[in-house]
């Protein structure tokens, strides 16, 4: 059985084709939808991928989260479809509601290019299975509105829930509160983080880490074996 993966291209998204790209070299198959759409051509999963669509005008994510494809992915994403947000896709799922806190500008309001080391907190997400809890993982981070908040008690809730699911290690690189570098919502199946792992899959581009290929092998063998 294959996996059907969507990957959505806003007007201004960068990494779709990355993100298509990281999906086949998994194995799975990459369903290319676009802001429009309001069907999901029966996709399984849905990843939402970076760059700074609607030209992150308002607030990065703001104006995104009233596409049409985001009526269905909202109410997909409710059911139970495994959705991953990757930066400016993080961004899009905190202004949706379906993942709690919001983004800020990084704390010294530079934008910020970096190979980043972050902890896998979670392995129990559909997005993660692959990795190890407390695995320590390389990736690329590329952003400026990166700064995690949220307030006291929603940070403790996300902790001792075990949806705190990315830490950064070593640098805090925009001053998100408590290291956050992605989480999940109460259900694990919606799963959004600041860093790229769809830019970190294949050994001869980049840096020669394919550290971030376990999110597309993760999510594949959770749609073959479902
Ligand atoms: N790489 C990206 O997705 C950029 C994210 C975002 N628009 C920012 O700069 O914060």
């Amino acid at each position: 059985m294959s996996a059907r993966i969507g990957v959505v291209t806003f007007p201004g998204t960068l990494d779709d084709r990355d993100t298509q790209r990281a999906i086949r070299v998994a194995g799975a198959e990459a369903v290319p939808l676009w802001h429009k759409d309001k069907s999901l051509a029966q996709v399984d999963a849905v990843v939402l991928p970076g760059g700074f669509s609607y030209g992150d005008y308002l607030r990065a994510g703001a104006i995104s989260r009233f596409s049409p494809v985001m009526e269905t992915v909202i109410e997909r994403a409710r059911a139970g479809m495994p959705v991953l947000g990757i930066c400016n896709g993080f961004q899009i799922l905190t202004e949706t509601h379906l993942l709690p806190g919001a983004m800020l500008q990084n704390n010294h309001r530079h934008f910020v290019c970096r190979e980043q080391k972050l902890r896998v907190e979670s392995a129990s997400t559909p997005w993660t299975s692959d990795y190890t809890a407390g695995q320590e993982i390389h990736i690329p981070l590329k952003n400026i509105d990166g700064r995690y908040v949220a307030d006291e008690r929603t940070l403790d809730a996300l902790e001792a829930e075990g949806r705190v699911v990315f830490r950064y290690l070593d640098v805090n690189p925009n001053g998100s509160l408590r290291d956050i570098a992605g989480v999940t919502n109460e259900a694990g199946n919606v799963v959004g983080l600041m860093p790229h792992p769809e830019h970190a899959v294949e050994p001869l581009i980049g840096t020669g880490r394919t550290d971030g290929l376990g999110f597309f092998t993760s999510i594949l063998k959770k749609l073959v074996n479902a």
